[in-house]
This record gives structure tokens, sequence and C-alpha cells, in this order.
């Protein structure tokens, strides 16, 4: 495990007392409080409608907390605005499960459009990108084992193969830290595997923050170093994968918080839901 101990340097995302609330409903968060060390694979688990998608928009700076502080890579984010809110983002990479690559174009070029956050001006066509950037997406798609299909539409690959592009493109801002929102929720279990695997290895190997929301339990046990769980906007669990039992994981959704709060948490003391 690579998690940061509290007040670490390690620390990159370190969320205080976040509540978040959307007109007069219900609160999509509620007071959470964690933090995310450099290199770390988090999953967040929880029904439908628990916040994950939620919280991770708190990390891009896409939502801004109604109470509470969110702060990423040192940056506050209360205070970023304009350039220092675009910038943060550059280092940012997100997946989403629907992939939204441009199906007419080439593979190659929708690995490009990641750069187009760094880059001035519109840019339509391979040949306005320079040659330098078309090497460095080449690079990309060979980690993601498709370069084969650079220059294949992207409308004609199958939903794996157009995920695994979808992480190219997220690569080729070399981000610092990877969202991902329910990446295979429309993918087969193989895909879904081969996914899963892809985001762990290249997390490992570039010591790639990683969080990663899931609905599949095992895909998070397999894959993910710690597990956030959440229950109406707030933390029901929080612990390192290894030694946590799935009965205890399945506490997120069946509601019996004695069951999650059994659980040792390696974060600090687990707010529970009540
Ligand atoms: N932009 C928004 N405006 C109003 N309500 C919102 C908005 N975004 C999320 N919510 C509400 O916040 C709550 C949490 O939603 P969120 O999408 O974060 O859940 P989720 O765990 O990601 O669900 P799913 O697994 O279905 O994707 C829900 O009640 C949802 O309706």
């Amino acid at each position: 495990m690579r998690v940061s101990d509290s007040g670490s340097t390690d620390t990159v995302v370190d969320f205080d007392g976040v509540s978040k609330r959307f007109g007069q409903g219900a609160p999509a968060l509620e007071d959470v409080s964690m933090r995310i060390g450099a290199g770390d694979f988090t999953v967040l688990l929880g029904l439908s409608g628990s916040g994950k998608s939620t919280l991770l928009r708190h990390v891009d700076g896409l939502h801004r907390p109604t109470s509470g502080s969110v702060a990423v890579l040192g940056t506050d984010l209360g205070q970023a605005h304009g350039n220092a809110l675009r910038k943060l983002r550059r280092r940012v990479g997100f997946v989403f499960q629907q992939f939204h690559l441009v199906g007419a174009l080439t593979v190659l070029e929708n690995v490009c459009t990641g750069a187009l956050g760094s880059l001035r001006g519109p840019r339509l066509g391979l040949a306005l990108y320079s040659k330098r950037l078309r090497h460095d997406a080449m690079d990309q798609l060979e980690r993601v084992g498709l370069a084969d299909r650079a220059l294949q539409r992207a409308d004609t690959l199958s939903g794996g193969q157009q995920q695994r592009v979808a992480v190219a493109r997220a690569l080729l801002q070399r981000p610092e830290i990877l969202l991902a929102d329910e990446p295979v929720a429309s993918l087969d279990p193989e895909s879904s595997e081969q996914v899963m695997r892809l985001i762990s290895e290249i997390s490992r190997q570039d010591r790639l923050t990683v969080v990663c929301s899931l609905h599949q339990l095992e895909l998070a046990m397999s894959w993910g170093e710690r597990i956030v769980g959440l229950r109406a906007g707030r933390v029901v669990l929080d612990a390192p994968v290894e030694g946590l039992s799935r009965e205890s994981a399945m506490a997120i959704y069946s509601g019996t918080d004695s069951d999650a709060k059994s659980v040792r948490s390696g974060y600090g003391e687990l707010p529970m839901a009540g």
C-alpha cells in the first residue's frame, strides 16, 4: 500500500468535512473527510445515487462543496478559478462510462484530443497535431495494446477497445490523478477485467493516483487497494482491500452499520451513516 499518513506531503486529494447539496434536496455528500496518497488506487462503491460521481466531480473542480474544503495536488479548490482551475484540470484525467470518443474520427485522432486542453485554437484533422504529439499518442496506444488500430474509425471498435482508447487519451495529458467514473459499466465481464487490469498496471507503473467508482464488488476487491463505501452521501466504509472480507464490504449496501464499523480502517476513524 502506498497510503500517505495524515499530514504527509504525499497526500494528493484532501477532503475535509465536505458536504454537497443540490438545491433543496437531500445532501449528495455529507461530511466526507478523506485523504488519498500519491499512487493509491481507491475504489468508490455504493448504491446508485450514493454520491460516487458527485465525489469524483469534486476532485477536478466540476463541483464545489456547499461546505467543507477540497484540496487537490496542493490546490484549494474553494479558491481556484479561471486559469488556476484549468491548470489543475490538466493534471487530472477523467474516464467515463460512455467513453466519449468521436466515432467518425480515427482512434489516433481521438487520443490526440487528450492534448486539447494544452493547445491553442481548434484542431480538426490529424495533420494539425504536431509530429511529436502524434508519436506520443501512438506510444499511449501501444501501452493500451491498440497501436494496430490507430487509423481505424473509433466507432468500429468494441466497447472494451473504445474504453482503452479513452484511457490512452487521458494518459496523453500526463495526468497525476486519473478519475474513472464507472469505466466498465457498459462492458462485458471479460472486457471489464481487461480495462481494470490496464488501469491497475498503469497506476503501479506510473505511480498514478486512481479514484475509480464501480458497481462490481468483485472488481473492486480484485483491482482496488482501498475501498471507500458511500451510503446516502456519507462514507460508511474506508478500508484497505487487503484483509477486508466480502461480507464486510457488502455492508456498504446492506445498511448494517455495525458490520462496516467492525472493519479496521487503515485510514483513521470511520464516520458512519446514522
Ligand atoms: N447536478 C445535479 N443536480 C441535482 N442533483 C444531483 C446532481 N448531481 C447529482 N445529484 C444528486 O446527488 C445524488 C448523488 O448522485 P451521484 O450521481 O453522485 O450518485 P452515484 O453514486 O454516482 O450514482 P450512480 O451509481 O447511479 O452513478 C443523487 O440523489 C443525485 O440525484
